[in-house]
Order: C-alpha cells, then structure tokens, then sequence
C-alpha cells in the first residue's frame, strides 16, 4: 500500500465578495506517494500546487476527495508530516535561538529534554549546522535559515517531509548545496518527500518520480519515472544522456501547457 494516497481531489475557492467567480484550482487530482520515494511535482505558476500541498498537509479542506496517509484519512494537520516553506524567515522564529527553533515541536510534543537536547544536537550536525545552535535566524544566512527548517522536520522524525519551493529564494551554488543535502538527508532519514518546484533540472536530479500538473484547474498530466542511479551529483547526473531525456520530456509537457508570451527574440514560456 502507498504511504499517501491522494484521490479526486478538488478544490474550489469560494467567491470573496458579490459578483466575483469562485476559483477552481483543483480538478480531480490523483496519485500516490510511495514510502521512501522522493515525489516532486511541477507545473506551471498558478497551478494549484501550493493549494494541493496545503490539501494534503491537513491545513485546508478539499471541496471533494480525500487524502491518506498510511491508510487515515487526513482530517487536520497529521503529525508525521512536516512542512518546509519557501519563505523560511516567516517558518522561524526569529526571538529564538536556532536549537530552540528546531526543539519547539518536540517541547510542544512533550519529549523530554534530554532527548530534545539530543535530538536537536544530531539534527543540526547532519544539515551541516553544528556549533550554530547558539545563533539566532537573523545572524544566518538565507541558505543556513533553510537548513534549520529542514533540521527541524529531522528533529521532530517526521515521516513525510512536504517542501513548498524551498530553494527559491536562495542563489545558485547555495541551492545546490541545499539539493545535495536533501538526498543525503534522504538517504540517512528513510524519510519520504513531496517536493514542488518550478525547476526542471531540480526536479530531475532530485525525485523518483515527477508528476507534471496542468494549468489550474489542474489536473496530474503526466508521471515520469526517474531510473537514474541512486548515488547523484550535480555534474556527472546532470551529464548523464537520461538525466536531459528525463528533462527534455517533463519540459515538453509543460510546454504543451503554457502560455507562450510573445517576445522580439521568439515566444518566451512562462512556467
Ligand atoms: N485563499 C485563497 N482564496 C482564493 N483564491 C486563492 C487562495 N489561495 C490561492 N488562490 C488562487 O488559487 C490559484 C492557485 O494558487 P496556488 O498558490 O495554489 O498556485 P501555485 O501553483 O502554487 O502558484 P505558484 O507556482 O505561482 O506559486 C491562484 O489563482 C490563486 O490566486
């Protein structure tokens, strides 16, 4: 059985003020998210992918549908997934000090604080983060800052991490760091990811499978499997024949999706 399973899901925003259309974001999306498996979904902006990670982390209801996480059905907020955002200085606090951003779900959760002390120490090294528990967010870098977020849901032993464009905001080489920590985290955790991206590449090099959503309201149109070998790295994956076959085809079927915006040099896709 899937670990997530996720079926007909639909949402529809209603109308905020007289006269106004409802939004109907999500039309009957469907899939499943294995155990263990690194999920990453794209699609172009406006989609609906923040909604359906929303959907599926119990914090908004679905119009119609369901969502189940080792065979419960999703009603609220489960507390074996952990959200990672994309704007990581609204996810911390930033009167806390590092250690005790990445404790607050295990005090809240009531574990004691020796285990805290300890889980938060084990977390913090293996985002690379050791000797900066002490640190409040604002004296860090943006990349670091992603980094505590991500030893915060290592900490609490979530078992589905959900990450919401984490990588956004951060420049280049930093996201690429961040993209190799990720799989090491996987690798090391067992933990299973639902990743949504707008990058290509980054959706490639990370993920077992890649679900390509239409235009909202959108629908899964295309899965793609991603029989690269476990063992990544960001030259020799990115050069392999597969990894731009793998590419080629996800950004056909965007392609086919978007909006071409005419511009002097040809159309320029809007993703
Ligand atoms: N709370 C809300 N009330 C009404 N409409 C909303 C609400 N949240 C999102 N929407 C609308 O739903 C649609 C999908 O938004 P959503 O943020 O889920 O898309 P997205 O694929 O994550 O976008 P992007 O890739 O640009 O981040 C948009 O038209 C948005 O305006």
């Amino acid at each position: 059985m899937a670990l997530l399973e996720v079926r007909d899901l639909t949402k529809t925003y209603p109308a905020t003020r007289r006269g106004a259309r409802a939004t109907h974001v999500l039309d009957g999306v469907t899939f499943d998210v294995n155990r263990g498996e690194f999920f990453t979904i794209v699609g172009p902006s406006g989609a609906g992918k923040t909604t359906l990670l929303r959907c599926i982390s119990g914090l908004l209801r679905p119009t119609e549908g369901s969502v189940t996480l080792d065979g419960r059905l999703v009603d609220g907020p489960p507390r074996e997934l952990a959200p990672v955002f994309q704007d990581y200085s609204r996810s911390l606090y930033p009167w806390l000090t590092v250690a005790k951003n990445v404790a607050l779900p295990l005090t809240s959760a009531g574990i004691a604080k020796a285990e805290v002390d300890d889980r938060v120490q084990h977390a913090l090294a293996s985002v690379g983060l050791k000797g900066e528990d002490a640190k409040y967010p604002w004296q860090l870098s943006g990349g670091m800052q992603q980094r505590v977020a991500i030893a915060r849901a290592l900490a609490y032993r979530a078992e589905v991490l959900i990450l919401d464009e984490p990588f956004a905001s951060v420049d280049a080489q930093t996201r690429a760091d961040l993209e190799d920590l990720l799989l090491k985290v996987k690798h090391e955790s067992g933990a299973t990811f639902l990743f949504v991206t707008h990058d290509v590449d980054e959706a490639v090099y990370l993920s077992d499978r890649v679900a390509v959503v239409s235009k909202s309201p959108s629908r899964i149109e295309k899965l793609v499997d991603v029989h690269l070998p476990a063992e990544r790295n960001q030259l020799t994956t990115k050069a392999l024949p597969e990894f731009g076959e793998l590419r080629a085809e996800i950004f056909a079927t965007i392609r086919h999706l978007v909006v071409a915006k005419p511009t002097a040099q040809g159309p320029e896709y809007v993703i």
